[in-house]
């Protein structure tokens, strides 16, 4: 029962294999109509459990099943006692539809075709469209979502708010602005791409006991696309709750007795520029909070003590630099070869003045991560292909911006964007944002499900690309996959921002007090 829960939280369907699904369920002998019932009783339910202080709701129907489980809904808060009104103006119903408005009407339930009769209700259910809208919504249903969305009532949409595209989450001409979604099943795609954000509300998953080995018929073993979730995120910091970790005795919580500092993991950092010190203090910041045993921090010589007095534990290395601080060379303590390091971050503070340092780190035999101005001088100067015939693992992690520099046709579909991209530069692609995607060079993609606006502010991102940089070094001695140390690290650092902002509102989340919550979120 717990895998089963770990799994539906997981996987994530497009309209398409949601579709395979449903036609797998209904083959084995499951009846349509029992479908619906079974699915419309957890959304009454729900309703009832969460939003009971209610007197009027209204019901909006549409032409397909989304709005058949719209009528179940609303005949049964009807016997509950509720007052309920339904709105359809379509003359064409899916045959099942159409038996369920006879029957609401029957009962004497209120139908109108005017939605001005509703502007006195408490409360909406939106079954106009679930995942079959194919095309842009007309008027009049067009006009009818405008006005209710004026009128700001709170909105119950059912599987995904009518008007977004199931897979894009683009909105097809208009679309409901709901306080909640109610997705039916399985995650659909388009609740986790960003431009559906605005008008998905809290989301929560009505799990109506889709078979496994349905889902996995149709997903496979390993769905290409993930949510990541906090059992997962735990499992791999080791701090479970009775969740095994990968590591039989030890973890990255709970290290072993015998470990030492080369163990825990060697970062190389090389960020910062007189113009932009603060990027280097913020990203060896969230390096010292992934743990990691050695931390070395290349900077312009100019900065060198003022990093020493932020971070003491850290070797800083002192860079030749041009007469505007920016680094022109990397040179290591006794010509050491950079190749010893466990992994190298890059970027933050750089600028794109100068670029030799990015050309060096390119040629490295060990794992990459590039952010920010290395991304930048990636997109502007190096190009692509260096980046494509290392020899070791690469990860970039560009907000949008730089995402639109270096990989110039980004669609509609922000994820299946990332996907091409990682797909053609071999690198682990993680393209931040309120919904933060991360995608491999075969295609396995996963996408941050909670975050917190909080973050939206100069300096989170530095954070991140600190933290990271610290928990890849790792991978080797913790037998962690590259993939689940990156997915990892987007999840830290955001519930570390919600936490932070939960405690000190979203305002009060700068990236010192986020590098402190790192290690005070794991604590909880
Ligand atoms: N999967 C599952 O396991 C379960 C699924 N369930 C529910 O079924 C829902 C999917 O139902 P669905 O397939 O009937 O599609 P739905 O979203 O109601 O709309 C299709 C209708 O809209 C019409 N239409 C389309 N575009 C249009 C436009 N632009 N403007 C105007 N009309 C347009 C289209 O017309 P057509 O193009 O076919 O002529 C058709 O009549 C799903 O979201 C969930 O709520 C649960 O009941 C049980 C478990
Ligand atoms: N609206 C938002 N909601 C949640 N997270 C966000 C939002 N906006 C930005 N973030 C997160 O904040 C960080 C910003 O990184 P970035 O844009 O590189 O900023 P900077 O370079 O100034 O540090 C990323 O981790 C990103 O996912
Ligand atoms: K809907």
């Amino acid at each position: 029962m717990k895998n089963r829960k770990k799994l539906i939280d997981q996987v994530v369907v497009t309209a398409n294999q949601m579709r395979e699904i449903e036609n797998r369920i209904l083959a084995g002998g499951m009846p349509i109509a029992a479908l619906m019932e079974k699915v419309s009783g957890l959304i009454a339910r729900w309703i009832i459990q969460y939003i009971s202080n209610f007197k009027q709701i209204g019901i909006l129907v549409g032409p397909g099943h989304n709005g058949g489980d719209a009528l179940v809904v609303a005949r049964e808060l009807y016997f509950r006692g509720y007052e309920v009104k339904v709105y359809s103006p379509f003359n064409k119903y899916k045959d099942l539809t159409a038996q369920h408005f006879q029957y609401v009407k029957s009962l004497g339930i209120s139908c109108y075709s005017d939605i001005q009769e509703f502007s006195g209700c408490d409360i909406f259910l939106d079954g106009i469209f679930g995942f079959g809208l194919k095309t842009d919504i007309q008027n009049p249903i067009a006009s009818v979502i405008s006005t209710i969305n004026q009128w700001f009532i709170p909105v119950i949409s059912i599987d995904i708010p009518s008007g977004l595209h199931t897979d894009t989450g683009e909105v097809l001409g208009t679309a409901i602005r709901a306080r909640y979604t109610l997705c039916l099943g399985l995650w659909k795609l388009g609740l986790l791409q960003e431009q559906a954000l605005d008008y998905v509300g809290r989301t929560e998953l009505i799990d109506f006991d889709i078979p496994e080995v349905d889902i996995q018929a149709v997903l496979g073993k390993m769905p290409e696309i993930q949510r990541i979730t906090f059992p997962k995120a735990l499992s791999i910091l080791g701090s479970s709750g009775g969740i095994p970790s990968k590591c039989p005795s030890f973890s990255l919580f709970s290290r072993s007795l015998i470990t030492h500092k080369y163990k825990e993991g060697s970062l190389l950092l090389i960020c910062g520029s007189q113009r932009y010190a603060g990027a280097a203090i913020l990203t060896a910041l969230g390096a010292r909070a992934s743990g990691v045993g050695m931390l070395s921090i290349a900077v312009p010589e100019s900065l060198k003590f003022l990093l020493i007095s932020h971070l003491p534990e850290a070797i800083v290395i002192g860079c030749p630099e041009t007469n505007t601080g920016v680094i022109t060379k990397l040179v290591l303590p006794n010509n050491m070869d950079i190749n010893k390091f466990d992994a190298i971050a890059c970027g933050p503070g750089l600028t794109t003045e100068v670029n030799s340092v990015i050309y060096q780190v390119l040629e490295s035999k060990i794992p990459l991560l590039m952010d920010a101005d290395a991304l930048n001088i990636l997109a502007k100067i190096l190009g692509l292909s260096l980046l494509i015939n290392r020899q070791a693992p690469s990860i970039l992690t560009p907000h949008l911006g730089e995402f639109r520099r270096l990989f110039i046709n980004i669609s509609e579909d922000r994820i299946a964007s990332v996907q091409t991209a990682a797909k053609e530069t071999g690198a682990i692609i993680l393209l931040k944002g309120a919904r933060t995607v991360i995608s491999n060079s075969k295609g396995k993609t996963w996408v941050n499900p909670e975050s917190t606006s909080a973050l939206a502010r100069g300096g989170s991102g530095d954070i991140l690309t600190g933290l990271l940089g610290g928990l890849i070094t790792k991978v080797a001695y913790y037998n962690i996959s590259l993939e689940d140390m990156v997915t990892t690290a987007v999840w830290w650092h955001s519930q570390a921002a919600i936490l932070a902002a939960n405690e000190r509102t979203e305002l009060g989340v700068d990236g010192i007090t986020l590098a402190n919550y790192l290690t005070q979120v794991i604590c909880k």
